[in-house]
């Protein structure tokens, strides 16, 4: 057993496993492009090919967590909803705190049969990393600039593209919008303070915007909201680099499902509706910090062969040409031949390690970091620091129950909150 975990770490076997994972994603890259003109034909078709492509490649990462790492994904379920996993299309929220959250969620869309069709709403930047960003392209992945303004419209129309799609997806979100650090959270915090929200320990304040623009543009095609929150046994802190030094993890997800129509369509009772629920995430976080568990039953779907198969087939095709050209290189070695391929072996290197810094949080964005300063706040224009309030308002009526209430009186609470911020914006000019 110490033996194969020593050969894992070796730096051969890592260098196996990223030559088979660029080199197929580059080769199916090619095979998307050429499905282009397949567009105009069929769009439908093209669609399909497409998922079936994608899936060549992001089962690599998911054999690589769970054949390779060895790393367990234990979901924590109501065993009702448990049949329509995968069965219906569904927007997914998840927290964002983890390196590897995102192949955590993966994995679990394998073992629920809608890997090659899931969708997320991803920072423009990761479309530039080449086979994943460049795969994205192609199966209508949301980008978002993380500037409502220019995101508003972008996001609503390929939001509308997945209408009709035709296959089972999962559409997942990171609301929080980056992921956690202390600072970020510090900061976060402020906003809430400001926006007189409740204060959250284990998530960012949500931005709400890409949730209600999602659920709106989705509705009538989306069945659920999957609330879903990870977390990682014994306080590990899981990477991708430990993954491929084939290091075990322990992942226990929760998900509770929503059906979409217990969701307002109205923009600030949405939000206030998430930011509820990212209350109700932070307890049962809490709850696992106390317990080492979350809330209800075990319901874990079975790991599937066909990622670990996926990627046998295309070592087989790759290694036998590589092992050739190895052969010939060491045969007719030249130094200009050895120099040149000493050379873009560095420059693979240098890609991949920045291809491995995408997914690490010490790299992380500036996103949500910087300080928003009072000035700031009170410069927000009169309504909308009005409709926050009422947001708050609303949601703290939601937490005591007196929803119906407030949606009968709902006109007269926001006439009055808006009169209220006026007075009080032009009195603190
Ligand atoms: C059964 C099993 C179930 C589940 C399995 C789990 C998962 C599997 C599912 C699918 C897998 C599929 C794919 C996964 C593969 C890979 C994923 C990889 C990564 C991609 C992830 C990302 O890229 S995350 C980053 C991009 N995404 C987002 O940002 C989404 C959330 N963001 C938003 O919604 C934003 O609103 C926005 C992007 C639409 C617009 O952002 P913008 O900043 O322009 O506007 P905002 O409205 O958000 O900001 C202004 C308001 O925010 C307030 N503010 C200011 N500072 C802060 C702060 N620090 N924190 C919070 N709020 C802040 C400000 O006051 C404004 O307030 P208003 O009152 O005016 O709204
Ligand atoms: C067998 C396979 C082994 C090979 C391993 C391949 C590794 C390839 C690495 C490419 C990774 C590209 C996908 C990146 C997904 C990263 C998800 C992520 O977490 O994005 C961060 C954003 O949400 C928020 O950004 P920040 O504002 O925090 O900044």
């Amino acid at each position: 057993m110490a033996l194969l975990q020593q050969l894992k770490s070796q730096f051969v076997c890592q260098m196996i496993i990223w030559y088979v994972f660029l080199v197929s994603g580059l080769i199916i890259n090619l095979l998307q492009i050429c499905t282009l003109p397949l567009w105009l034909v069929s769009k439908q078709l093209a669609r399909r090919i497409n998922i079936r492509l994608g899936y060549c490649i992001s089962s690599q990462m998911v054999a690589a967590l769970e054949w390779w790492s060895g790393t367990e994904c234990t979901l924590y379920t109501d065993p009702k909803s448990y049949p329509l996993y995968g069965n219906e299309n569904a927007i997914v929220v998840l927290n964002h705190s983890h390196e590897i959250d995102f192949l955590c969620g993966w994995t679990f869309c394998d073992r629920f049969g809608v890997l090659g069709s899931s969708k997320v709403l991803a920072k423009k930047e990761l479309s530039y990393v080449p086979v994943i960003g460049w795969m994205w392209y192609f199966l209508e992945i949301v980008f978002c600039k993380r500037k409502w303004e220019e995101d508003r419209k972008t996001v609503a129309q390929s939001l509308q593209n997945l209408r009709d799609y035709p296959e089972n997806y999962w559409f997942l979100l990171f609301c929080e919008g980056t992921r956690f650090t202390p600072k970020k959270h510090q900061i976060s915090m402020q906003v809430a303070e400001s926006k007189g929200l409740p204060k959250l320990k284990y998530h960012l304040l949500p931005r709400t915007k890409g949730f209600w623009i999602t659920v709106q543009n989705l509705r009538g095609t989306v069945a659920a909201v999957y609330d879903s929150t990870l977390n990682f046994r014994d306080n590990e802190a899981p990477n991708l680099l430990g993954i491929l030094n084939g290091r075990k993890y322990h992942a226990d997800l929760y998900v509770r499902r929503i059906p979409l129509e217990l969701i307002p369509e109205d923009e600030a009772e949405c939000a206030a509706w998430l930011h509820k629920l990212y209350q109700e995430k932070d307890s049962f976080q809490e709850h696992y910090t106390q317990t080492g568990r979350f809330p209800g039953p075990i319901v874990s779907p079975p790991q599937r062969p066909w990622a670990l198969i996926n990627w046998l087939f295309w070592a087989c095709l790759l290694l036998y040409p590589l092992g050739l050209l190895l052969a010939q290189l060491i045969s007719t070695a030249s130094i200009m031949t050895i120099l040149a391929s000493v050379a873009l072996c560095s420059a693979v290197s240098v890609g991949v390690r920045w291809m491995i810094g995408q997914t690490e949080i010490d790299r992380s964005s500036s996103y949500g970091n910087k300080e928003v300063s009072s000035k700031q706040q009170l410069k927000t224009p009169d309504l909308l620091r009005a409709a926050s309030l009422h947001r708050y308002l609303y949601a703290s009526c939601v937490n005591t129950h007196l929803a119906g209430l407030v949606q009968q009186v709902q006109p007269c609470f926001k006439a009055q909150c808006s009169l209220n911020l006026m007075l009080y914006s032009r009195s603190s000019r």
